[in-house]
């Protein structure tokens, strides 16, 4: 496994970014769906596809029934993501290769030392989202992970934090002009005492009312 250090967590917009799959099989057929259900342009190269019918309820998945052993630089320089997912493991680690050297972010779902990225299992929900991998050592850990975040931290509470500092960041930066008065806000805010006890309790509006006392002194 690659030094895990050098991953990066990201959360990419792939709205309108093009995405190439090689392989139409059960792996392919799952990743193509995730990407063009996010609205990427996506299009699958294969020999067959596993599930045509899924695939072509959506605009922005294409189909291409090729063999992928002889796709030339110039196709796969068009795209910015490629997903390699083929039972060929050696064209698999080929094409990725020649991905990487490209520029490319490629994904080998069975090697993700082949890969320069890797998909996490996710969940986005009102305004917070959340990725956990095990770097390919297992996405069922993942999964219960995400699982037991869900059930026992993402409450009611912690979804009013996450609006109510979004509020505070909007009276702050209307009314506060130097950042580093306005960071210092933050913290004073988020850590107060008072502030919490009714973010906790719903009470959305003395929130923002014992906000407005921290920042203007009263
Ligand atoms: C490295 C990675 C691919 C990458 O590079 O992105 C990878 C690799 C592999 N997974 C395998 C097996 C399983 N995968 C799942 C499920 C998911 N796997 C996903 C991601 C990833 N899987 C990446 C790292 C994730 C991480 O580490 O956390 C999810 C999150 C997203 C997605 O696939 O879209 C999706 C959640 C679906 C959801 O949303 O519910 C389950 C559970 C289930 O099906 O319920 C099992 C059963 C066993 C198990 O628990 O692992 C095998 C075959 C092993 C073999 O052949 O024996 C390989 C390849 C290998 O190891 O060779
Ligand atoms: N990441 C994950 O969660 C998992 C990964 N895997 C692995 O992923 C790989 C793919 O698995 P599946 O999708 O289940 O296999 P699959 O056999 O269902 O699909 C393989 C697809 O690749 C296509 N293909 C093969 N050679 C090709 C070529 N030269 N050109 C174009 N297309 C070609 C086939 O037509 C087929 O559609 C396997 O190596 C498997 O071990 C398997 C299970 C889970």
């Amino acid at each position: 496994m690659s030094n895990l250090s050098s991953y990066l967590p990201l959360f990419i917009n792939v709205e309108g970014l093009k995405v190439l799959v090689v392989g139409g099989g059960k792996v392919g057929t799952k990743r193509a769906l995730k990407f063009a259900e996010s609205k990427a342009i996506v299009y699958v190269v294969s020999l067959e596809f596993k599930d045509e019918n899924e695939l072509r309820l959506f605009d922005n998945i294409h189909l291409i029934k090729n063999d992928a052993r002889y796709l030339p630089e110039n196709f796969l320089s068009r795209f910015n993501i490629i997903v390699v997912a083929t039972n060929d493991k050696e064209l698999n680690e080929r094409i990725c290769e020649t991905c990487k050297k490209l520029g490319k972010l490629c994904n080998n779902p069975t090697n993700p030392d082949s890969s320069n990225f890797i998909v996490p299992i996710y969940g986005i929900e009102k305004g917070v989202g959340i990725a956990i991998t095990t770097f390919g050592k297992s996405s069922l850990t993942s999964k219960y992970l995400l699982d037991l975040i869900r059930s026992n931290i993402l409450k009611e509470n912690i979804f009013s934090l996450v609006d109510t500092m979004g509020k505070v960041k909007e009276i702050l930066k209307l009314n506060v002009t130097e950042p580093s008065i306005r960071f210092m806000f933050y913290s004073k805010i988020f850590y107060d005492d008072k502030f919490r006890y009714y973010v906790d309790r719903g009470e959305i509006d003395l929130a923002i009312q014992r906000a407005r006392e921290i920042i203007y002194g009263r």
